[in-house]
Formats: C-alpha cells, structure tokens, sequence
C-alpha cells in the first residue's frame, strides 16, 4: 500500500505509514523540533501499538537550504510538499528592511494555503498576565495569502517608486501622500474570492465544533475598499451560504431598521434559541481590547493577513505566550497544510536547547487531529496537562511560576514522553 496521503472527493486517506515532510528551521528549530519529533513519535507509537507510525522526510528551506543548496527554499522542497500533501516545519528567519522575502509566507502563497489556523486556549497552570486566562478560547482564521503580505512594495526613491508615485498623481488624481518623494509605497490586495474561502471555512468551523460566533474582525472603517469589503463579503458570504446555520448583525441592522430595535432583538434571540451561530463584527482597534476585558464573547475570529498575525500574538500572550502557541495553514480544497508554531526563530536562544517546545509540539497535535489520529492527538494534549501541572517547565514558564523545576527543551520532551 502507498505510504502518500491523498485526498479523495474532498476526504484525506491516510495510509498507517505516511510519509510527511519536515522542515527543521532556523535558530531555535532544530532544538524544539527534536523534542517534538519526538514526543509525536512516542505518542503514536503509544496510541497504536506501533501499527502507525510516521515517515518523515527532511526537505530543506531557509539558511540550513542555503548552506546546502545555495538556495533559500529549493524547488524541491515544495515539490515534494506538493506530492505529500501535509508537512509540518520549525520557524524560518526573514530579515527586517531588506534581504529575503519571508519564506513563511513564500510557502503559505505557493501552496495557497489560505487559512492560517491559530488555536488559542489555556492550559491550567499556565502562568498569565491575565486574571482568568480559562475565559481565552478563541480560534483565529487568519486570511493567509493576500492583503500586504502580497509583498507589494517599492522603496522611497526607486524607479518603481517613482512611476507608481507619478501614475497615482496623474491618472489618479492623489495629492494625499504627505510626503511623496520619500515615501515607500505599497499595496493592499484584499479580495472578494480570497475573504469568502476564508469566512467559509471558518464558519464551518464554528458549525462542525458548535462555536456560538464568528466575528469578522477589521478596520474597515479607515480601510472601506479592502478591510471593509472583507466585512461585507464576509456578511454576504453568510447570509448566502449559510442562511439556515447563521444570524448577522447585517440583518439584526436589517430588522431594527425596519421594525425597530424590539424586533430586532427578539429576532437575534430566537435565531441563537434555535441554534444558529452569530456572525457580529469588530473593528481591530477596540476588538484588542475587548479581547482583553471581555474574552468570553468571542468564539471564532476571521481576519486578514496582518490583523491576524497581530492578533495571534497578542492572545497567545493570555494564555501563556508564544511558547505555547500552534497553527495551522491549510487549503481546505486541495488538501494540502503545512503545520508551524506562531512563534518565530528566538534567534537569541539558538542552540541552547532552553525554549519550550510546546508550540510546535501543539502544532503536531493539529496535525494528528486533521489526520484523523485523534487517538495520539488527546495522549500528547494529556500528557502537556499533566507535566505543566506538575512544575516541570522550560524557562518561559518557570520564570513566572513559583515553585517550578526548570528543565531544557529536550527533558521537558523526556518529561513529556514519561507522562504519555
Ligand atoms: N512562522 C515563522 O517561521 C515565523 C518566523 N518569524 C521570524 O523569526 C525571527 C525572530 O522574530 P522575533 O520577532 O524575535 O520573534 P520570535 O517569536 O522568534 O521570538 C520573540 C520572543 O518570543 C519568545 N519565544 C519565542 N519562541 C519561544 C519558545 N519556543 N519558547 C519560549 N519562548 C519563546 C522569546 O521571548 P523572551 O525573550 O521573553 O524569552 C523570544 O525572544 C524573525 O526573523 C521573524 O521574521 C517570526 C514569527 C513567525
Ligand atoms: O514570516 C515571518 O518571518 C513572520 C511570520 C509571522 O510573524 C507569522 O506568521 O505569524
Ligand atoms: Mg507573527
């Protein structure tokens, strides 16, 4: 039998040996993706009586590629990604201000894996800045392929610059750009196709785990053409697609126009009565702070690309940090998902075989789960549970813990694997 995970009428089939390509990552990666490697072993090894088991294959992206191949991320790797379908990687370096695009967001727009999925809850006895970290229990959609991260960008004073500046000037009337001559100019590509793949999957989400909300999160009131158009479509999408599944605040807005505010609140009730999900919005700014003050009211969030990547590390800070943060980018259509921690490459703990591996570990159990591998998947939940409950922490925890043992990225996999 092949060892290929394949997709079949929108399906995955996964074989008891898949083979899955990983990539180790830069900086911190090769320490977290040891101990999470290995942990994920032990645990399906465990779970199934070593009947499955995974294949990895190295395949090779960011400065190990570089070293090796001359090349940031080799042909290759996204071929092979490609044959394979689900792959999982360690955090690659981008440099600030030039140099390399991201090679994180090259694979998410090669792949075009369009929902970047960020799990965000808290695990008890996790140390947090917040009073009730338990109220966190939120799901970021992130749009993953557009908006600014498009790259779209030109520097003050380059040729580029100065025929888009003159273009904006002249066929477009603009006189807005305060200081033009020195200003870097770029685009914000946020399109009707690419936020409706998005709010879908997410509200399918919400249906298939019986989420009470989805909120559409942007700033569309500064932003009306690309972060308010995300709203709308976002409310249009629902409404057309899911009529029978959820109520808007589009049409809570709809009724108390017409029928006044009574009405309306007595339509929102009986639709969330009957079960049906909410779709409400946000605008970024006070969303933040709502998230902060008031978390227990959101559910589900949809968001473009660099909202979400905002949010992402702001909510992973109440529950913890970024230490435990997962994620997903997938591409519900073709099947194809690339699992990684939200974390970046902690260039200053490279090596030290210090940081906590619980990200990309978390990242690992998303992956078990979207294999179908639940089984595995509960056993390394259980085990993080149990080991952070007993004290027995990396840095990132102990520092903030009173009365906890510190150990190394690699015995807190040891640890780990005990507690399995
Ligand atoms: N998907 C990806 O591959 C991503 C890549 N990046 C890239 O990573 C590089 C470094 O980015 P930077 O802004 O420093 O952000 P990082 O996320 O790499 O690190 C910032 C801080 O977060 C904490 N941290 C990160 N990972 C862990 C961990 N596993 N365990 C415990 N604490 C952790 C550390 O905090 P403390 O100092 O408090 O101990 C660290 O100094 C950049 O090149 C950036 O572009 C960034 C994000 C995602
Ligand atoms: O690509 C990068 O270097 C940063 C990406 C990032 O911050 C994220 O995906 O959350
Ligand atoms: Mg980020």
């Amino acid at each position: 039998m092949s060892n290929k995970i394949v997709v079949e009428n929108g399906v995955l089939n996964v074989p008891s040996n898949p083979v899955i390509p990983f990539i180790e990552g830069d900086g911190i990666g090769p320490d977290i993706w040891a101990a999470a490697s290995r942990v994920i072993d032990a645990a399906v090894e465990k779970a199934y009586n070593g009947e499955k088991k995974i294949e990895w294959l190295e395949v090779l992206a960011g400065e190990k590629a570089f070293n090796q191949t001359g090349e940031w991320l080799p042909q290759e790797t996204l071929d092979k990604i490609n044959e394979y379908l689900i792959a999982i990687k360690g955090p690659l370096t981008t440099p600030i201000g030039g140099g390399i695009r991201s090679l994180n967001v090259a694979l998410r727009q090669e792949l075009d894996l369009y929902v970047c999925l960020r799990p965000v809850r808290h695990f008890d006895g996790v140390p947090s800045p917040v009073k009730r970290p338990e109220d966190v229990d939120m799901v970021i959609f992130r749009e993953n392929t557009e908006d600014i991260y498009a790259g779209i960008e030109y520097k003050a004073g380059s040729d580029e610059q100065k025929k888009l500046l003159n273009f904006l000037q002249t066929e477009l009337g603009v006189n807005k750009i305060r200081f033009p001559e020195t200003s870097g100019l770029g685009i914000k590509p946020v399109s009707q196709e690419g936020t409706e793949r998005l709010v879908r999957a997410a509200i399918e989400y919400a249906i298939k785990h019986q989420r009470p909300s989805v909120t559409l999160v942007h700033k569309g009131n500064i932003m009306k053409f690309t972060e308010g158009g995300f709203k709308n479509w976002g409310y249009e999408l629902a409404e057309k697609e899911f009529a029978d599944q959820t109520f808007t605040w589009n049409q809570y807005d709809a009724i108390k126009a017409e029928q006044g505010e009574e009405a309306a609140n007595k339509a929102q009730a009986d639709a969330l009565a009957a079960g049906k999900i909410l779709v409400k919005d946000s605008i970024a700014d006070i969303f933040l702070q709502q998230i902060l003050t008031r978390p227990t009211e959101f559910d589900v969030v949809a968001t473009m690309n660099l909202n979400g990547d905002y949010i992402s590390d702001a909510l992973a800070a109440q529950v913890g940090g970024i230490g435990i943060a997962p994620g997903a980018n997938i591409n519900y259509v073709t099947g194809h998902a690339i699992f990684e921690a939200t974390h970046g490459t902690a260039p200053k703990y490279a090596g030290q075989d210090k940081v906590n591996p619980s990200s990309v570990l978390l990242s690992g159990v998303l992956m078990l789960e979207h294999l179908g591998w639940q089984e595995a998947a509960d056993m390394i939940t259980q085990s993080v549970e149990k080991t952070i409950s007993s004290k027995v922490v990396t840095y990132d925890f102990a520092r903030l813990m009173d009365g906890a043992t510190e150990v190394k990225c690699s015995e807190f996999a040891n640890e780990l694997i005990k507690n399995l």
